[in-house]
């Protein structure tokens, strides 16, 4: 269902993008100027063109690829302004003219680049997930704070108000303690490639790496650091290399100011069909908590631009309610518009905080390392190897 979910999301933004798209003549004069590292990367029109082309404050002004072909058909199909295309990424860290590097390369390569990018003096927004491991987390950010840079893990979904408005009632106080959580995320067998970068270890793939979400969603609304332990933990390893999990279940158990809370995570990026043949397209990306007056429910919490619902119900009534929050009243939504996709929300964030305006949120790089952690500390329960 990811996928299918990803490629709305592409129309989504490409039929809103369209419609909302800023000239460049109108654009501001001082344009913070992105380069992309992977001109051919699937996930560039949604998570960085696309903002960036409504934008008024950015502009896309390189791509880099292996292949300069391809760098070249990136340019061509980008329309503001004229953007450099470069045939390696080296050469786009030494455009001076750079200010941000957008790294959409597959995961086992985020520190290197993301680190020579720091190295260049440039910001960075770094895909999902950080690092391929806490070790390099712990340093990538080391380094960006030694070097006064920004570097953004791109936790989109944590930008849109849904997110905002879901976490404000859990932490409101008016439900209680926090008890339990269970966050899922799977793709239907066979819809990944066997060719995809997500199947190969060397380039730390794998369903938790992958669906890190489901970590994210947990730490985020548990405001949680790190699991005081991993309780269980058991992947299905993928029959040709067992180092990589095609799905990953575990166990974690937090010891938080409020007290003790479990957490289910459930990644499976190869999720048997319904009676063998039905996918389960309905199994949406969702977090389900406990507190010890309501239970909450947050359908789609990774694409909720496309659709989402926030089910609230309440333990002594069992009478349940729902909401969405495209735009809602909160200070948080007032700053965009109900169109806006979660990249889009976090590409302003990350506008606000380059032009030295504090974003309503953030994810600080602690919060990348806590978050590596965590999926070492799954991997080595489940009796695998970190990824390299
Ligand atoms: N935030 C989100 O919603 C999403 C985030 N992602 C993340 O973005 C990253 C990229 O994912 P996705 O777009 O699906 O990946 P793709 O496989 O489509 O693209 C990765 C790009 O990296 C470059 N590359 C460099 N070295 C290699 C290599 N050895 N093998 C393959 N590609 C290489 C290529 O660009 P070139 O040849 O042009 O240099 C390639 O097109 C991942 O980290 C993923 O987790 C992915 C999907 C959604
Ligand atoms: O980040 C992602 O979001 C959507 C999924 O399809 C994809 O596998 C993952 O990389």
């Amino acid at each position: 269902m990811a996928m299918v979910l990803q490629m709305s999301t592409f129309l989504h933004q490409y039929l809103y993008s369209a419609a909302h798209i800023v000239p460049i003549e109108k654009k501001s004069p001082m344009l913070i100027r992105f380069g992309v590292l992977g001109s051919s990367a699937m996930i560039n029109p949604a998570a960085i063109i696309h903002p960036v082309e409504t934008h008024n404050e950015c502009v896309i002004a390189a791509f880099a690829s292996r292949d300069i072909k391809d760098a070249e058909k990136a340019v061509e199909a980008y329309g503001q302004g004229v953007a450099k295309a470069y045939g390696s990424y080296e050469q786009l860290l030494a455009d001076e003219s750079i200010d941000v590097v957008y790294i959409p390369l597959p995961n086992g390569l985020h520190y290197e680049w993301a680190s020579k990018a720091l190295d260049a003096g440039k910001h960075v927004l770094l895909e999902k997930p950080f690092t391929s491991n806490a070790e390099q987390a712990r340093k990538l950010v080391a380094k960006a704070e030694e070097k006064n840079l920004i570097l953004l893990e791109g936790f989109h979904w944590q930008f849109h108000p849904a997110a905002h408005a879901l976490k404000a009632k859990i932490t409101s106080g008016k439900y209680g303690k926090i008890l339990r959580s269970e966050s899922w995320m799977t793709t239907p067998a066979g819809s990944i490639p066997k060719s995809d970068i997500r199947w190969k270890f060397d380039l730390a793939g794998g369903a938790l790496m992958d669906m890190t979400y489901v970590v994210s969603s947990t730490r985020y609304f548990l405001s949680a650091g790190t699991p005081t332990s991993v309780v269980s933990a058991k992947s299905r390893p993928l029959k040709t290399d067992p180092r990589v999990d095609s799905a990953m279940e575990a166990e974690l158990a937090y010891n938080l100011d409020q007290g003790q809370v479990k957490s289910k995570i459930v990644a499976d990026m190869d999720r048997p069909n319904l009676a063998f043949v039905l996918p389960r397209m309905w199994e949406l990306p969702s977090i389900e908590i406990e507190t010890e007056r309501a239970v909450f429910y947050y359908y789609n919490f990774m694409m909720p631009h496309l659709y989402h619902y926030i089910s609230i119900t309440d333990k002594k009534t069992g009478k349940t309610t729902y909401e969405k929050h495209y735009q809602d009243n909160s200070a948080w939504s007032q700053q965009g518009e109900a169109w806006w996709s979660t990249y889009r929300w976090q590409l302003h964030a990350f506008v606000d905080k380059m032009r030295g305006r504090e974003p309503l949120h953030w994810v600080t790089g602690q919060s990348s390392i806590d978050q590596m952690e965590t999926i070492d500390a799954i991997y080595t329960k489940a009796g695998l190897p970190l990824r390299p």
